[in-house]
Formats: C-alpha cells, structure tokens, sequence
C-alpha cells in the first residue's frame, strides 16, 4: 500500500469487499495497535478505511513508530483474502 506524507502524518485508503470485510481489517488493526501501544486515526464509510498516522507525544510528527504501524497494516492487509 502506498502511504503519503503530507500534513505531518502517514495517510492511506483501504478498500474491502464489503464493510465485514473493511471492519474485520479493522479490528486486526486494533489489536496490532494496542500491542505496539501506538494508534490510528481513521474513518470508515462501507467498505473503505482511511487511516492517517502520527505521533502525538513527538508533538504531532511522523516517526518510526509510524512508519512501523504502517509496515504492520500493509501485512494485515496483504493477509485479508
Ligand atoms: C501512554 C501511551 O502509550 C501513549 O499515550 C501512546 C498511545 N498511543 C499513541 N498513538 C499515537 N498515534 N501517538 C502517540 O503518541 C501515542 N501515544
């Protein structure tokens, strides 16, 4: 997946089947999350998950735990099918 860097955050769209499909990605996402105590931003309409990182405690900035959630999602995402 393709992330961009634009407004001090990681940003990228997931499209899914359907929204099962969308939430389930979702709540492996959630789980990943937690474990690596580090946390989305993200809406979802049907069967589409925008998800945008950044850190807050680094006053708002992309760093490795972004670009590391990030490589985490991919992997969720290449395994949903
Ligand atoms: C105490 C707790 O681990 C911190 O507040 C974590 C929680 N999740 C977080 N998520 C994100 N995206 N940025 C943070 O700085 C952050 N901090």
């Amino acid at each position: 997946m393709t992330w961009t860097e634009t407004n001090n955050a990681l940003h990228a769209e997931f499209t899914f089947g359907d929204f099962t499909e969308a939430f389930a990605f979702m709540t492996r996402v959630a789980f990943a999350a937690e474990a690596a105590g580090h946390h989305p931003e993200w809406t979802n309409v049907y069967n589409r998950v925008r998800i945008s990182l950044s850190t807050h405690d680094a006053g708002n900035t992309v760093t490795d735990k972004d670009h590391a959630l990030a490589a985490a999602i991919d992997k969720l995402y290449a395994g949903h099918e």
